[in-house]
């Protein structure tokens, strides 16, 4: 502990849970929540296995299948793929010999491990939060600690409880103002990485702070901590506030009554101390965010809508411009071509960055009324059983018919090729998620990372398009 010195929120929530410091300075950290899936988990639970132990804290622990599943009926009547198939029936087998709990496909609380956390209070403020996989730093929204772990350290975890970890920098992204009309959470993140490139966080936690952040719902939050890994940091946070409180409240698994105003009092001790140092600053002006999109193979690659195709030629240096040739080549493009200019083939909302309800409404709001253009298939994957039902109950699902949109079933789906859910060779996307890797969402498929309303926007017009023309009439 550092007495009476400033502190960081991930300070704060590190030093709280550290059980020792090891003479080499490695940190044994307690762990209060673990959220499995079915890719990292066999190898962990095998290890378990064989050196006969169980799980340490059961109750800390929660699995659920995400990525290998389809998202339509197919689903329910088994898996085609041996791998898929053999992932998931490996987690359904370790589950009930460990007795660890688990939401099945067939619960409606199923749905994508960084959506269903939050979603049922599993993830709390000022929780140390793990999963076997990259994108956990989502929770972080909730002014948690929470990151990806490799599967022998999910192994760790689950015998013990706890995890050895080094101690990050700190790094603070202030983005201050008003949000300008048509951007969200996924422009000012996609924003933020490229400005500060994909090593920008690399060695840090990335605290997200100031007024636009502050402005955001939940789900904006999660969006844009969840987007941290892009800019290489191992975690994002947002500071806990009145916004936190009352999400969490009320969740199955958020503490009730007086454990809530307990709880809550505590949460209110996490925001980082006024004068508290950090190891790098990084500021953003919100007035300049524009609707962004992802052009190239990398979420750093990323221009405003009204921008044009670089010229690799105008690279700062040779390896630079190597790499954007590369990427002009595999994304199909042509240097100068103005990215509206772009036609689209299939239109993908979902994904852990944005498949909550608001994302749902946000597209929604873009579809009602208007026709998903000739040739182009749009798909609309909601973060869980309980947002789908949410958006039935709203009739959304009716919206996105109508406009001809398909309706799917909650899962990781087109965010990455692990599914059936997959672009097909030179086919171009415009995904609201994440990754924007070659081969991504599909061996030769060319992604658009956006907003919600972006790719509906997309969806309707048949090309890359700028939501703000939308709001204007123009389509
Ligand atoms: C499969 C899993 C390990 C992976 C991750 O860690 O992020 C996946 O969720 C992804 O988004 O690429
Ligand atoms: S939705 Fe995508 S990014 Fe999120 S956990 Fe699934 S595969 Fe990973």
């Amino acid at each position: 502990m550092s007495g009476t010195k400033p502190r960081t929120l991930y300070d704060k929530i590190f030093d709280a849970h550290l059980v020792e410091t090891l003479p080499d300075g490695t940190a044994l950290l307690y762990i209060d929540r673990h959220l499995v899936h079915e890719v990292t988990s066999p190898q962990a639970f095998e290890g378990l296995r064989m050196a006969k132990r169980p799980v340490r804290r059961l109750e800390g622990t929660v699995a659920v299948v995400d990525h290998n599943i389809a998202t339509d009926a197919s689903r329910y009547t088994g898996i085609d793929d041996p791998e898929s198939r053999v992932q998931v029936e490996t987690l359904e087998r370790n589950v009930k010999e460990f007795n660890v709990p688990y939401i099945p496909l067939t619960d409606a609380r199923q749905g994508i491990v960084h959506v269903i956390g939050p979603e049922q209070g599993l993830s709390l403020p000022g929780m140390t939060i793990v999963c076997g996989d990259s994108h956990t730093s989502t929770h972080g929204a909730l002014g948690a600690l929470a990151f990806g772990i490799g599967t022998s350290e999910v192994e760790h975890v689950l015998a013990t409880q706890t995890l050895l970890q080094k101690r990050a920098k700190n790094m603070r992204v202030t983005v201050e103002g008003a949000l300008p009309a048509g951007c969200t959470a996924k422009d000012i993140v996609l924003a933020i990485i490229g400005k500060i490139g994909t090593a920008g966080g690399n060695g840090h936690v990335i605290e997200y702070a100031g007024s636009t952040i502050r402005a955001l719902d939940m789900a904006g939050r999660f969006s844009v901590c969840n987007m941290s890994i892009e800019a290489g940091a191992r975690a994002g946070m947002i500071a806990p506030d009145q916004t936190t409180f009352d999400y969490v409240k009320g969740r199955p698994h958020a503490p009730k009554g007086e454990y809530f105003d307990r709880a809550v009092e505590w949460w209110k001790t996490l925001p980082t101390d006024e004068g508290a140092v950090f190891d790098k600053e990084v500021f953003l002006d919100a007035a300049e965010i524009v609707p962004m999109v992802s052009w190239g193979t990398s979420p750093e690659d990323v221009l405003p809508i009204t921008g044009t195709v670089p010229n690799p030629e105008e690279g700062a240096d040779e390896a630079r411009r190597a790499q954007l040739r590369r990427m002009v080549d595999y994304m199909g493009l042509t240097p100068g071509q103005k990215l509206t200019d772009l036609k689209v083939d299939v239109v993908f909302i979902g994904s852990c960055t944005n498949s909550r309800i608001e994302d749902m409404r946000a597209a929604a709001a873009i579809a009602r009324g208007r026709r998903v253009a000739e040739g182009v298939r749009a798909m609309v994957v909601p973060g869980s059983g309980l947002v789908k039902l949410q958006a039935e109950q709203e009739g959304l699902d009716a919206v996105f018919k109508e406009a001809g949109f398909e309706w799917r079933e909650a899962g990781c789906s087109m965010c990455l090729g692990m599914n059936p859910d997959k672009l097909t060779p030179g086919q171009r996307c415009a995904s609201t998620s994440n990754r924007n890797f070659e081969g991504r969402q599909g061996p030769g498929g060319r992604t658009h990372l956006c907003s919600p309303a972006m790719a509906a926007a997309a969806a309707v017009t048949g090309r890359l398009t700028d939501v703000r023309e939308i709001a204007e009439g123009k389509h």
